[in-house]
């Protein structure tokens, strides 16, 4: 009694194409099973729900909050239940209201971050001013330095140069892991079993595990010296950041498997720290490289977002969040900017945590459950030109902004839903302000720019490397 569907080739299932995107492959099944029906990878069943009001449904489920035990999606928790991405139950419910509860308290979504964003971004502006103006350029990781950098603040009162050697290595480390995740480690999520039987050297040259070892080895011990720093500068009075809380609090609790993992080391502290960071990095900067691609292919829409920041901000100060409501149009713009790009074309996979009834189908209890986000953002019922570029789509009849539209989960829903949005939306709209006050940006002189993606990318949807020309406007 699960939904309608097929579980393919003993052992393989049916493993979607990589030569096709996977909104394509899924697009392709629903054609035959309908907007809920169940597939097969490896050794995962998995139900695909690929409407807006069912995915609505099924992510506010009670029992749908767990999550596929994936070797990338355990790796940097040591296979353990720690942090918030990656957790269940009592570990997942604790650890995310108090990653929340400190996130609010220090001014997610509130103008008390604006500052330290604003400072970003105006260093990643001059830089770009410095390096890039006039001819040909890479949207590099200088990008994510500046992204990254708000993270560390939150967490640790911490932040460097966009030149600074840790930092670069650290942002090339998780653009590292990204491309990993996304290659050939694929068959090992899909096929657990792979870990045990195949020989170590394949593992780790072949599918480059060894990469992510080292990678989150590394990554572990800077958290540490920050960690072992806090620890000896904590002044219980005066709290800091988010590692002065979590050292407070769990100095105050009792349960057994809140914030200290089962071996009473600082894995949660590290996971906690290493879920802000990935979610919270990649993320941001990935949209900002989408929103200037978009920009230098859509110039009309460029000159129109540029005519209402000169209608609104003087030339000598940055836009700000009180401008924000007279640049409803801007925010339009960067809506339809996370529509179109998808970023996370099926949202993080949840897990049934026991045998569900959900729809009048029967779900047994592990059972991955997969949303089709971007399958809703292209769905012509909820779009007016859903394979256009048309901010439109975010602005009513008198232009302006509606932004809770259904059928739009760019930071999924539910019980689950992304726990940074405030910020992200925030980093977003001072970022993108920022570079479009300075710049205009074109296309290279007879070069015509593309959205195509690497069909094979399913988890995090980045554009191909692309170049762009900045001019200066003031
Ligand atoms: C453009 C930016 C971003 C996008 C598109 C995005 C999208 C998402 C999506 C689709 C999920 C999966 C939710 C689910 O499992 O149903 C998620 C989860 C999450 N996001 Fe974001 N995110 C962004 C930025 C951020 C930022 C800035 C942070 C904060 C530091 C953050 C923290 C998290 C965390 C901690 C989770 C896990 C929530 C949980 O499992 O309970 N995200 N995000």
């Amino acid at each position: 009694r699960m939904p309608p569907g097929s579980f393919g080739w003993p052992i393989l299932g049916e493993l979607p194409s990589r030569s096709i995107s996977i909104t394509e492959h899924f697009f392709n099944l629903r054609k035959k099973r309908g907007p809920i029906f169940t597939t097969k990878w490896g050794s995962h069943r998995i139900v695909v729900v690929t409407d807006y009001n069912l995915i609505k449904k099924a992510f506010n489920h009670p029992d749908i909050q767990g999550r596929p035990a994936f070797f990338t999606f355990d790796l940097f928790t040591h296979f353990k239940n720690a942090g918030v991405i990656g957790s269940h139950g009592s570990v997942w419910t604790e650890n995310r209201r108090f990653m929340l509860r400190h996130l609010r308290d220090l001014g997610m979504g509130k103008t008390a971050l604006e500052d330290s964003i604003q400072q970003e971004a105006e260093m990643l502006v001059d830089h770009l001013d410095k390096t890039c103006v006039g001819k040909p350029a890479v949207m590099d990781v200088f990008f994510n330095c500046a992204v990254v950098n708000i993270i560390w603040q939150m967490l640790a009162s911490k932040r460097y140069g966009l030149n600074d050697e840790v930092m670069v290595r650290y942002c090339t480390r998780i653009e590292e892991e990204m491309a990993i995740f996304q290659g050939p480690m694929f068959l090992v999520d899909v096929f657990p079993w792979l870990v045990k039987v195949l020989p170590s050297i394949i593992l780790n040259k072949v599918l480059q595990a060894e990469i992510l070892y080292r990678n989150r080895d590394e990554i572990h011990l800077m958290f540490k010296q920050v960690i072992d720093d806090h620890m000896a500068t904590l002044d219980p009075n005066n709290p800091r950041d988010v590692i002065d809380q979590l050292l407070l609090e769990r100095a105050h609790r009792d349960a057994p498997d809140y914030l200290t993992a089962e071996d009473g080391s600082e894995l949660d502290f590290k996971s906690i720290m290493g879920n802000m960071f990935s979610a919270g990095s990649e993320t941001i900067t990935t949209t900002l490289r989408w929103m200037i691609l978009y920009m230098a292919i859509n110039p009309e829409i460029q000159a129109k977002v540029h005519k209402c920041l000169d209608e609104v901000v003087p030339k000598d100060r940055l836009p700000s969040l009180n401008d924000r409501n007279q640049l409803q149009y801007v925010d339009a713009v960067l809506l339809e900017v996370l529509r179109v790009s998808s970023l996370t074309p099926i949202s993080l996979l949840h897990a049934t945590t026991a045998d569900v009834t959900f729809e009048g189908y029967d779900i047994p209890k592990g059972t991955v459950v997969l949303a089709c986000a971007e399958m809703c953002h292209r769905d012509p019922a909820h779009w007016k030109h859903p394979d256009k570029f048309y901010p439109e789509h975010f602005l009513d009849n008198e232009g302006k902004l509606d932004g809770k539209k259904e059928g739009f989960l760019p930071f999924s829903i539910g019980r689950r839903q992304c726990l940074g949005e405030s910020l992200a939306r925030m980093e977003l709209y001072l970022f993108s302000t920022a570079i479009l006050q300075r710049f205009t940006i074109e296309p290279p002189e007879g070069v015509v720019l593309s959205t195509e993606t690497d069909p094979s990318q399913m988890q995090h949807r980045a554009p191909k490397p692309y170049e762009v020309v900045l001019k200066r406007r003031m």
